[in-house]
C-alpha cells in the first residue's frame, strides 16, 4: 500500500523533509543562464538547463529526504519542453528512489478527472496498449468539485498503489477567505476532512494510514493540530515551512503521537539556498541536510521519535 510505501521510506531514510521542485529560469546558476543564453534563450534551452538543475538538486538531496515534490505550474511555464524536463524529473527522482508527489492541484468533472489521474496515477489506454504519460507515486488534488471527482482520483490511486493528497488548510494567506468560512458550526476545511474520512477509499495500511493524503499548511499550526486530531489515518503533507514562515516547531503539530503521518515540504528553502556559488550542489545538500535535521530536533522536543515508533 503507497502510505505504507511512503512511511517505509520515511523510516528508512529518517527523514520526514519533502523538497519541492520548483524551478524557476531567473533563479538557476549562472553557469545555467548562460547556457541558456548561448541556446538562443527559447523555451527548449530553458528546459534543458532546468532538467539539468533538477539531476544536481535530486543528486544532493537524495542522501537527506524521502519525498520530493514537483510542482507542474514552473514547467508548464516552460510549454511543451517544460513538460518533457518534468517528466524526466519526475522519473530520475523515482530512478533515485525518492517518493514523488506531483504537484499538480487538479480536479474537475469525474471524467475529465480522470483523465487527470490517468496522466499521473495511472496510464492511458491507446486502443489497448497502456501507455504511461508521467511517473509519480501520489499527486494533490482541489476538492472543489466535489467526490466524483476526488473519487476519479482516488480509484486510480487504488488500482496503481498511489496516493492523492486534498487541499484542506492551504498555507497561503488568503486561504481563510473560503477555507474558514462556517457551513453550519463547521470550516469549510471541516467539511473537504470530512470528504476524505466518509470516502470509501480510506482504507488503512499497516501504520493506520490511508491513501487518501490531506495538504494543511504549517503557517496555521492551531488548525493543523486540530486537523490532526480529527483527521485520524490521514498523511498530511504540510508545506509553508522555510519560506513562508512556518517554523519546524509549527510543523510538528501535524505528526501523530508517534512522530509518523506527515512529511513537511520545503521548496525555495532548498534549491535555492546557493546564492552566487557555482558549486550549488553543494549548497542545496547543506540546506537540505540542515532541514532534515532542523525537523527531526523539533520531533524530538516534542516526544515523536518516529524512527523508534
Ligand atoms: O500543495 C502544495 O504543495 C502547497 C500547498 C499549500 O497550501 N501551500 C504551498 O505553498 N504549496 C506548494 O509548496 C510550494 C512552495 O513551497 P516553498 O517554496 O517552500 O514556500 C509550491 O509548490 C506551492 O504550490
Amino acid at each position: 500500500m503507497s502510505a505504507d510505501r511512503l512511511i517505509r521510506k520515511i523510516m528508512e531514510k529518517k527523514s520526514v523533509l519533502c523538497v519541492g521542485l520548483d524551478p524557476v529560469v531567473e533563479k538557476l546558476p549562472e553557469s545555467l543562464r548562460k547556457d541558456i543564453e548561448k541556446g538562443g534563450k527559447t523555451l527548449e534551452a530553458a528546459a534543458d538547463a532546468v532538467f539539468k538543475f533538477n539531476k544536481v538538486v535530486l543528486d544532493a538531496i537524495e542522501p537527506y529526504a524521502a519525498v520530493v515534490k514537483p510542482q507542474i505550474a514552473f514547467y508548464e511555464a516552460l510549454g511543451v519542453p517544460g513538460l518533457e524536463a518534468y517528466r524526466k524529473t519526475a522519473a530520475y527522482a523515482k530512478a533515485l528512489g525518492l517518493y514523488v508527489i506531483a504537484d499538480i492541484k487538479r480536479g474537475d468533472i469525474g471524467t475529465t478527472s480522470e483523465a487527470y489521474a490517468q496522466a499521473h496515477l495511472g496510464y492511458t489506454d491507446i486502443l489497448g496498449e497502456k501507455r504511461r504519460a508521467f511517473e509519480s507515486d501520489a499527486v494533490t488534488i482541489n476538492p472543489y468539485l466535489g467526490d466524483d471527482s476526488n473519487h476519479a482520483f482516488s480509484q486510480w490511486a487504488a488500482k496503481e498503489d498511489g496516493m492523492t493528497f486534498l487541499l484542506v488548510k492551504t498555507s497561503n494567506k488568503t486561504s481563510s477567505q473560503l477555507q474558514n468560512q462556517k457551513i453550519g458550526e463547521r470550516c469549510v476545511f471541516d467539511v473537504v476532512g470530512d470528504m476524505l474520512k466518509e470516502s470509501p477509499f480510506a482504507v488503512k495500511g499497516d501504520f493506520g494510514y490511508t491513501p487518501l493524503g490531506a495538504v494543511v499548511g504549517a503557517t496555521h499550526p492551531e488548525e493543523l493540530s486540530q486537523l490532526r486530531s480529527s483527521l485520524e489515518g490521514c498523511f498530511f503533507l504540510i508545506p509553508g515551512y522555510g519560506a513562508q514562515g512556518g517554523s519546524a516547531d509549527d510543523a510538528t503539530q501535524g505528526f501523530d503521537a508517534r512522530g509518523l503521518g506527515a512529511v513537511v515540504n520545503s521548496s525555495r528553502g532548498v534549491i535555492y539556498a546557493f546564492g552566487e556559488e557555482e558549486d550549488f550542489g553543494a549548497k542545496i545538500a547543506e540546506a537540505a541536510k540542515k532541514s532534515r535535521d532542523d525537523l527531526n530536533a523539533a520531533l524530538e522536543r516534542a516526544g515523536k521519535k518516529y524512527w523508534e515508533a
